[in-house]
């Protein structure tokens, strides 16, 4: 995969101008989310590796494709990631799932860790790490890190907005981990919020402000 890939299909552009409209709720921000995370996971899971099984259809026996290898492993940076996570999991619903509990500090801009708990055998799985919000890039930055401490290799990030910093800090953190976007903005502005943007996607998500 690309480094970068910008997903435009009209139904996720749509969803997103909605998104980003300061008079939607809470509740149609969050239903919006999951639709949209749906849209996304189609593209991120693109070149999947695939074998074929013997099955019987009520025809004739065939070898039908199927997904190979050990279950993919969906992890949610904390909070708003669970924004996406819901969607991905009805799509994919033997995912294993691990979460990162990340904040980032206002002032510094640094993720603080509060949790992390990750499937077994990372090293053999397709691992979609999953956050709306590709900011500065340093709290999926630090979520990476952790994965590949646990020994993932086969990493994907999956998010709905990135700023050009986010996407240059993962590019030369992690320039083995491909995203995958619904939009690339203009910038970040000075309290590191992303431009237009939707504001704070957690807080949107869960009515925190
Ligand atoms: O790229 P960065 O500059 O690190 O910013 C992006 C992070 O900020 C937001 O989380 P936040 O810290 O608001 O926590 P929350 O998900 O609990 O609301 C967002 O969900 C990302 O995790
Ligand atoms: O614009 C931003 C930046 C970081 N986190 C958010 O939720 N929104
Ligand atoms: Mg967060």
């Amino acid at each position: 995969m690309d480094h970068l890939t910008i997903v435009t299909h009209p139904l996720v552009q749509h969803k997103l101008t909605l998104m980003r409209d300061r008079d939607t709720s809470t509740a149609v921000f969050r239903q919006l989310l999951r639709e949209i995370s749906q849209l996304l996971a189609y593209e991120v899971t693109r070149e999947l590796p695939m074998t074929t099984k013997r099955i019987d259809t009520p025809v004739q026996p065939m070898d039908a494709p199927t997904l190979a290898g050990r279950k993919m492993a969906l992890v949610s940076i904390l909070r708003a990631g669970n924004g996406l996570l819901d969607g991905i999991l009805e799509l994919v619903p033997s995912a294993r799932v691990g979460f990162v509990g990340l904040y980032r500090d206002e002032e510094t801009l640094q993720p603080v860790q509060y949790y992390f708990k990750a499937p077994e055998q990372l090293e053999d799985r397709l691992v979609i790490a999953v956050d709306p919000m590709l900011a500065t890039g340093n709290s999926s930055a630090a979520a990476v890190d952790l994965l590949k401490a646990k020994g993932a290799t086969n990493i994907r990030f999956l998010c709905l907005l990135a700023a050009p910093e986010g996407v240059a800090r993962m590019k030369e953190a992690h320039p083995d981990v491909p995203i995958v976007t619904a939009a690339l903005d203009e910038r970040l502005n000075e309290n590191g919020y992303i431009v237009p943007g939707l504001g704070d996607a957690g807080d949107r998500m869960f009515g925190t402000k």
